[in-house]
This record gives structure tokens, C-alpha cells and sequence, in this order.
């Protein structure tokens, strides 16, 4: 029986070392399951809404709690998530906070498979799932919101495409992001780290394109296998309402939209995350005509991971892809929606963490049982490798 039997919600740190919501969902035949909620720093303003923790628990406790309590069963995902959209009300998960709503979807998700003594892939996913893994994206070099001085653009990534196994992928992005250190230490470039554990040193743009490309191509040459290169402009934290700033340089829109298709073909990049400002679908369409046929333009603050938002962007050929946070639109199931209409519209999934992160592994899951390319994780720091590693059990059906 996967009726859940109670629910408990606690404080703990994430890796910025800021308070977010954990939960823990227990079922009546014991099935237990525990999620944390991850939270953003270059949030996109149509993002389901984060309270305060203590508020978030506080409101969660007194609406969510006892609708979910000796009625829902964690084994219905989309039960449980019903409930959690009944006991908050609103559209944007205001009352009872998305963090808490993700917390206990997630944490909920983990006791049914507890109960069914399944991998939560597979419940999530079903018996046929397990056998396609993700390209994980490797954030090498970053700045924007995520490091102070560092990089206008916010995450450069690895992109190790032509791994044969998520393993090897997992650990070319590690010595990616090892190589693109030595190459900084060579150059006298001090660097520290960002939120996500990508090197955040004070260059130009320019210079970090040509660090990573060196670092993915000494890479690839070791290894053997094709690394490309990605990046997450996260442009709307450049935009000012007129002009996209990047320090002392400006551009406008369709200086922009040049700009970035000048990038994808000087440094052939097979990823190109919110190229532009979080409402711009004109944008976004101009560049997939230009560039879409060789790069994944991907929506995140564009989409939000809202099926309605996406459902614009297939209209209009906004993108090619979406950026998929479950914290972003507060449950599992509406997540799976996101990913199921992209799929079905010719759009590429990206699964995603966030910059601040706990050691949660939901997202490698939701990954394999939904078939999505691409996992963007992270690279090094335990918090980032917790869903590397994850994945890496999962390919050899150790969880
Ligand atoms: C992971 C990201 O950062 P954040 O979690 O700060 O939104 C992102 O913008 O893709
Ligand atoms: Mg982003």
C-alpha cells in the first residue's frame, strides 16, 4: 500500500549554505522517500514562486499536509500532485511555496518506488525504461549571477556527445574542467569558484571561449570521443530593457541575435541556453531559423518549464529545446508534461539542477525515465556529482 501515512518537513542547507525545504513522505506499509528543494539565482520571473522556507513548511504543514495524509498515495504521482495544486490554490504555488510542493513531489515519488522496490526511474519512467542515459552538460567556466566578476556569460559547458557511456561523459567533463584549470594557472589567471563549481575567473568572454575550446579539444584528442561546446547566456541577466550589457560592450537585439550566431558557427556550439531576454519569443525564433538546425537553442527562463509557456514556443519556433527544473513549476507531474509535450513537438528535453543544490539525485532519475538527451549538472562539487554518480549507478543498475 502506497497510501501515504505521514509527511514531515524540516530546514536544511543547500550548497550556497542558505535554508531550503526537505521533505520526508512515509507510507502505511512503511515505504519512505526523502527530497530536498534546489533553488535559483538567475531565476526567470515566470518561475513558480519560492517562499521562505519557514513559511513555505509553516503553509505546507497547514494546507498541503493534511489533504495528502491517510488519502493520496504516493504511488499515484499524479494524485499526489493534485492534491499538492488543490491544498495551494493559486497558479504559481504561492500559498504553500514551490519549494515545499517540489519537496514533497519528489519525496513522494520515492516512496512509491520504495514501496514497489523499484529503482525511481523505473516507477517513474515505467518497466521498458533504463537503457538511454543523458549527454551531461559540464559547466567548466562561469559568472553572471552565479560569481562575481567573473564571465558575462554565465555557464560555459562541456558537451562530451560523442561519449560512449555516461560514465566516460561524466569524467571527461571532470577533466575538462581540470584542463581549463591548468590552462588558467599557465595563463597567471587566478581563479576561484562559482555557485556550480565551474571556474569563475576574471577574464573576458573572449578569452574563456578560447580556454574551453582548448580544454574540450585536449580533452576529446585523450579520450577519444567528440567533447563540443555549450553555453547558458542566461541573457536576460544582461538585459536591461533596451540592449543586452556585457560590461562595457552593448548590443542590441539583433546585434545580439548575430552575436550568438557568429558563436555557434566560430566555435560550432551544439547548445545554446536563453540566448536571449525571457520574453523575446521573436528573438528566440529569428535565431533557431538562423541556427537551429546545428545548435539546440534552448528556452529555460523562456519556458519555465510551463507547458503553456512552451507551447508558444512551438508555435511560434521559439527554440528547439527546453530547459527542464522541476522547482521552476513546483511538480513532477507538470514536469513530465513540459518534457512529454517537447517531446512530441520535436523539442529537446534538457534536465536540469539549479545553482543552488542539496545532494537530492531526483533529477538523474527523471532523466532516464523520461529519455532526455541531456542532464545538466554540473561538474565537480559533491552536490553536482551526487546526480553524476547517480547516473552512473543507475547504467549499471547498482541503485
Ligand atoms: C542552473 C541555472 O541557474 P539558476 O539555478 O541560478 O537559475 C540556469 O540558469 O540554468
Ligand atoms: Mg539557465
Amino acid at each position: 500500500m502506497t497510501r501515504i501515512s505521514g509527511v514531515s518537513l524540516r530546514r536544511v542547507l543547500d550548497s550556497r549554505g542558505n535554508p531550503t525545504v526537505e521533505a520526508d513522505v512515509l507510507t502505511v506499509s512503511g515505504g519512505f522517500g526523502r527530497a530536498t528543494a534546489p533553488s535559483g539565482a538567475s531565476t526567470g520571473e515566470h518561475e513558480a514562486i519560492e517562499l521562505p522556507p519557514n513559511e513555505a513548511i509553516a503553509a505546507a504543514r497547514k494546507h498541503a499536509v493534511p489533504r495528502l495524509v491517510e488519502t493520496v498515495h504516493a504511488g499515484n504521482q499524479r494524485e499526489v500532485d493534485a492534491a499538492l495544486r488543490g491544498a495551494d490554490g493559486t497558479e504559481e504555488f504561492s500559498e504553500i511555496g514551490a519549494n515545499s510542493a517540489v519537496a514533497i513531489s519528489m519525496a513522494a515519488a520515492k516512496a512509491g518506488a520504495d514501496v514497489l522496490g523499484a529503482p525511481l526511474y523505473q516507477h517513474l519512467g515505467g518497466a521498458f525504461r533504463g537503457d538511454q542515459f543523458p549527454v551531461p552538460l559540464g559547466n567548466v567556466v562561469g559568472g553572471g549571477e552565479h560569481a562575481a566578476d567573473a564571465t558575462h556569460i554565465q555557464e560555459f559547458l562541456a558537451a562530451p556527445v560523442g561519449a560512449p557511456s555516461v560514465a566516460e561523459a561524466a569524467f571527461a567533463n571532470a577533466a575538462v574542467h581540470e584542463t581549463v584549470g591548468d590552462l588558467l594557472t599557465e595563463r597567471g589567471i587566478p581563479a576561484a569558484k562559482g555557485d556550480e563549481g565551474a571556474w569563475a575567473p576574471a577574464i573576458d568572454d573572449s578569452e574563456a571561449f578560447e580556454i574551453v575550446a582548448a580544454a574540450c579539444d585536449q580533452v576529446a584528442e585523450e579520450v577519444g570521443f567528440d567533447i563540443s561546446f555549450g553555453l547558458d547566456i542566461a541573457a536576460s541577466e544582461l538585459w536591461d530593457g533596451d540592449a543586452y550589457q556585457y560590461g562595457e560592450t552593448s548590443r542590441s537585439p539583433e546585434e545580439q541575435i548575430d552575436y550568438v550566431a557568429e558563436l555557434v558557427h566560430e566555435y560550432d556550439l551544439a547548445y545554446v541556453e536563453d540566448p536571449l531576454e525571457e520574453n523575446d519569443y521573436e528573438g528566440f525564433a529569428a535565431l533557431t531559423e538562423r541556427v537551429g538546425s546545428e545548435a539546440l537553442i534552448c528556452g529555460d527562463d523562456l519556458f519555465v518549464t510551463n507547458t503553456e509557456r512552451l507551447q508558444q514556443g512551438i508555435e511560434q519556433g521559439a527554440g528547439n529545446s527546453i530547459l527542464i527544473k522541476p522547482n521552476q513549476i513546483g511538480t513532477l507531474s507538470l514536469a513530465v508534461d513540459a518534457i512529454e509535450t517537447a517531446t512530441r513537438n520535436g523539442f529537446t528535453p534538457v534536465i536540469s539542477h539549479r545553482s543552488g543544490e542539496t545532494e537530492d539525485t531526483t533529477i538523474a532519475h527523471l532523466a532516464v525515465a523520461t529519455g532526455a538527451p541531456f542532464i545538466k549538472t554540473g561538474t565537480v562539487g559533491g552536490e553536482r556529482t551526487a546526480k553524476l554518480n547517480e547516473l552512473i549507478r543507475i547504467a549499471e543498475d547498482a541503485v
